[in-house]
């Protein structure tokens, strides 16, 4: 047992005098906490000043905050109630254990520049209160002669009082009476004082700092007073403590006290603080052994700490020389030493002490919060040739209706009409201001990831579809990961061959698997969570859900069976957010934190690029509202196929890109297809329905797109660039393209924010799952003709693949070939369908899009059905050789894949849109080629 241990046998607390964001994220007050029996933490500002000045800690909040336009004092306040909510989180076991002896508290102080301010004392302990929110956090005041009537209202007022600066004995007695007054005050007004806890800071080591050099000095001129004065050289400090703790002792006792009592009330505690060691001529734990007693606390250094643990010998010394201390403060007088005038000194010094570093970190903030402002977007560059005039005019128009600041006030009417729409995006506008909420949550975030990691996981399998699902693909695709970062895979199809190379690929017990789904009803996750909660339930039995996180939404019915199965975490997201405008909330930044990345970071930029676009007020220029302008007004002329390219390295952008745009712009008939992944060629092959954009980085040249790009521009193709400096502007990319979505939805006069055409496929497979639990197996469909190993089917008969193929494959300016794959992904197969994409295109001259099914499902799909009749949808289906059973189902992971596909054809179909369907049978990758020979051979 160590000396830190210990000690609790003598019912003295020890509490930390220090708080810092590394230490509450990162596992170290936690371990204090459970290893060391540490039962508080106090803050000043001396120490807050040394935690977000001198560390890189709070930066990227702090550049966030001043992106809100928040002041320093507003900056340093969240990021110290932050941190306090954060450290009074980690006491709350012990707050809310029935012996908690008084301790689990964090203590905040008010602003040293209110020392001698009562009413502004009260205001902002107050405010501080309500602000935190945590019942174990307590409010620091002076001990000021202003400061005594602010401690008696907080105190009435029901709030925790932590009262610092106090240095001499006649002060602190009217401490403890401000403090009993206060509790006198709340008990006459009927209200409990069961759970008010108060503490007396009593400073130590500055009394003997101040008051031993003139002691020393006096010994050195000898005599009587000499031999006196050496005999008192560092005892003051001491012996005023133990003269104190009488006091105390007096004070809490009593008729005055018993009736106090009587209602529950606890005493206020003897707090010993300034306690790490100044001089080096005495013992490093001076101001710790020495004071050790029954219902004190001592609060001190880590430096302090580290010591007492390894060289401490605790033992109630509190009393030993009670007279003898009485006997130092009385003959202090006799050497002209006034130790009142003394003390008042110290505590006009110690106001001083805190208003320093105060200053100096409101200086050091408000550097900070500058460089923050100078900070501008990636910009983006537009040539947009004949549309620039069209485009101009439309951005003129939105200036005229005072679009910007209508977006901020959610002005449904900005989009439609149409009640029933306006009431469903007023309620799906939470992304707005989400990133702001989330910086908050950053800690909770990267306390998470901490515990994850000591707990011992070495991979992360995100399992969610669509905007559960793409976000965390963008970042594990674009950012390296970073050397504490876990590994990360994402699930999100039902292809067996896919769930089982996961499953291959990594250490199962080592595995943190998260079920991510908004409204934790969907299929593809459920099926993917019991999976793997039934393979790591048969290694670990009980201990299954250790390895089990779930994201979803406050309310879902997920909740309740995550609960159950003893997730590790269930993280709550927020209803008001539809998910593919999710990346920026829970869905997006756990699995990157998880990854390594700086998620603190990515909302920075994030909240950079609302900025841009005006949340924080009027903007000449709105990059958002650019964006969405031309994209719109480009698609009512006919260029709507938004072709993506993007460097290698921002390869599955994509993805992302593809769900957020087609979801929520491809509906009532209109609608912006985006077209990505598409191998970028000649102007010749493209028709007059394209915008091209880039999206790189300003340090990759990226000269192969660049050249092509320039011909395409040249040709007269709009094309529009956009560049960014590192992978963590991503969050400025998630941000700038969710305001252009809604904007561009806005120009066509549609709800961005629902899928109304998304429920048809589900609909259609629930029907076909109906079948299969009924006869076993899904309905065959009627074959139009099988050659060389592949079939095709839903088109009508011919004699040979290369007649079928061409009859299907007839087109119109401005149609778009849809290629939906359900098969197992591979590098091979991307590779073979990029041919298959690039044949089509030279056949065809139309956009070609791809997907591997179900995933688009969750994304294009919305597009597909209810965008404009110009798709002909391509589907690719192959045998499940590797099928996997699903736990408590009747039906595999296979038979579910195939229902889908034959779901989404089906309501294809029903949308009267132009289907085939090619099965590849055996080897799917040979059967890609076979029908890219097919395809050629076309007449
Ligand atoms: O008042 C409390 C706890 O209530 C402490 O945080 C107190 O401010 C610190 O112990 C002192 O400021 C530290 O003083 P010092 O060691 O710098 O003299
Ligand atoms: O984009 C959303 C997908 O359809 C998945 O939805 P979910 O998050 O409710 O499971």
């Amino acid at each position: 047992m160590n000396a830190l241990v210990e000690i609790r046998q003598f019912n003295q607390s020890i509490w930390l005098d220090f708080i810092r964001r590394k230490i509450l994220v990162n596992g170290e007050l936690q371990k204090l906490i459970s290893e060391d029996s540490l039962r508080g933490v106090t803050s000043n500002p001396a120490i807050f000043e040394k935690a977000i000045g001198g560390s890189d800690d709070y930066d990227a909040a702090i550049r966030s905050l001043a992106l809100q336009g928040k002041s320093v004092d507003e900056i340093y306040t969240e990021l110290a109630i932050a941190d306090v909510q954060l450290a009074c989180d980690l006491f709350r076991p012990l707050y809310d254990s029935n012996d908690n002896s008084g301790d689990g508290y964090v203590s905040l102080e008010v602003s040293p520049e209110l020392v001698n301010d009562t009413e502004g004392t009260i205001e902002e302990g107050m405010r501080f209160w309500k602000a935190v929110d945590r019942p174990n956090v307590m409010i620091k005041v002076p001990a000021t002669l202003e400061g005594l009537p602010a401690i008696r209202r907080l105190i009435a007022e029901g709030i925790n009082v932590n009262v610092t600066l106090i240095f001499g004995l006649e002060r602190y007695r009217a401490v403890a009476e401000a403090y009993i007054a206060g509790l006198e005050d709340r008990a006459a007004a009927g209200l409990p004082i069961n759970n008010i806890a108060s503490v007396a800071s009593f400073f130590l080591s500055r009394i003997d700092v101040l008051i031993d050099p003139m002691l020393e000095k006096l010994a050195a001129e000898g005599g009587e007073k000499g031999e006196l004065a050496q005999s008192l050289v560092g005892e003051v400090a001491l012996s005023s403590a133990k003269q104190a703790y009488q006091i105390y002792k007096e004070i809490f006792a009593g008729e005055r006290w018993e009736k106090l009592q009587q209602k529950d009330a606890s005493t206020q505690r003897l707090l010993w603080a300034s306690t790490g060691n100044k001089n080096p001529k005495y013992d490093d734990l001076k101001y710790v052994e020495s004071l050790i007693g029954p219902h004190t606390v001592n609060t001190i250094p880590v430096e302090t700490m580290d010591i007492f643990r390894e060289k401490g010998k605790p033992a109630v010394r509190l009393e030993e020389g009670t007279d003898k201390a009485a006997d130092v403060i009385r003959r202090l007088p006799e050497l002209g030493i006034n130790l009142e005038e003394l003390t008042n000194q110290l505590e006009h010094e110690g106001g001083q002490k805190f208003k320093e570093p105060f200053g100096k970190l409101m200086a050091a903030l408000e550097k900070k919060r500058q460089e923050a402002l100078a900070e501008t977007v990636a910009p983006a560059t537009y040539e947009l040739g004949q549309y620039q005039a069209d485009v101009n005019a439309q951005i003129k128009k939105f200036n005229e209706q005072n679009f910007t600041e209508g977006f901020w006030q959610k002005e449904a009417s900005l989009w439609t009409q149409d009640a029933e729409a306006q009431e469903s995006i007023r309620s799906f506008m939470g992304w707005l201001r989400v990133a702001e909420t989330m910086v908050s949550a950053v800690p909770e975030i990267e306390q998470f990831v901490q515990e994850v990691r000591t707990a011992g996981f070495k991979h992360v399998v995100v399992m969610g579809m669509g905007g559960s699902s793409m976000a965390p693909i963008v970042f594990q695709k674009s950012f390296e990961r970073s050397a504490d970062g876990l590994e990360l895979s994402i699930l999100d199809t039902t292809d067996p061959g896919t769930v089982r190379q996961i499953e291959e690929s990594v250490p199962l017990t080592e595995t943190l698997f998260i079920v991510a789904s908004k409204s934790g009803t969907t299929a593809e996750p459920l099926a993917f969570g019991d999976y793997f909660y039934n393979r790591l339930k048969e290694l670990k039995g009980d201990k299954a859900g250790e390895n089990f996180v779930a994201i979803t939404d406050p309310g879902s019915k997920f909740i309740e069976a995550a609960t159950k199965e003893g997730y590790r975490k269930i993280f709550l997201n927020f209803t008001e957010v539809g998910g593919r405008f999710s990346a920026l909330t829970y869905f997006g930044l756990v699995p990157a934190a998880l990854y390594g990345i700086s998620v603190g970071e990515v909302l920075e930029r994030a909240i950079r690029m609302m900025r841009a676009c005006g949340a924080y007020g009027p903007v000449t220029e709105n990059p958002g509202l650019e964006l969405g302008a031309a994209l719109g007004v480009l698609a009512e002329q006919g260029r709507d196929k938004l072709t993506l390219v993007v460097p290698q390295s921002l390869h599955d952008l994509g993805l992302w890109l593809e769900q957020l745009i087609a979801e929520s712009t491809g509906k009532l008939g209109k609608g912006i297809l985006p077209v990505a992944g598409e191998p970028l060629t000649e102007p010749s092959l493209y028709g007059q329905d394209r915008v091209f954009v880039y999206v790189g980085y300003g340090n990759e040249a990226d000269e192969a797109n660049q050249q092509k790009l320039q011909a395409l521009q040249q040709a007269g193709h709009p094309v529009i660039s956009i560049r960014m400096q590192e992978p963590l502007d991503l969050g400025q990319e998630f941000y700038r393209w969710e305001v252009a979505t809604a904007v561009a939805s806005a120009v066509f006069g549609i709800n961005p924010f629902d899928q109304p055409n998304v429920q048809a496929a589900k609909t259609a497979t629930d029907r076909l799952m109906k079948e299969v639990t009924e006869k076993g197996q899904l309905p065959e469909e009627e074959k139009a003709l099988s050659a060389d190993g592949l079939s095709y089917y839903g088109v009508p008969a011919a004699g040979k693949a290369s007649e079928l193929l061409t009859q299907f494959f007839q087109t119109n300016p401005g149609d778009y070939v849809s290629i939906q794959a359900y098969l197992t992904e591979s590098p091979a197969l991307n590779e073979a369908m990029d041919k298959l994409r690039a044949l089509l295109q030279k056949r065809l001259h139309v956009a070609t899009t791809f997907g591997y099914g179900p995933r688009f499902l969750h994304s294009t799909g919305q597009y597909h059905k209810g965008g404009p009749n110009t798709g002909l949808f391509l589907q690719l289906t192959a045998e499940n050789p590797n099928d996997l059973p699903l736990p408590g189902r009747s039906y595999t992971f296979g038979t579910l894949k195939n229902a889908q596909a034959q779901g989404d054809l089906q309501a294809l179909r029903d949308y009267d849109r132009r289907t085939l369907r090619v099965d590849l049978g055996a080897n799917p990758e040979q059967g890609v080629q076979k029908l890219i020979e097919e395809l050629s051979a076309q007449a």
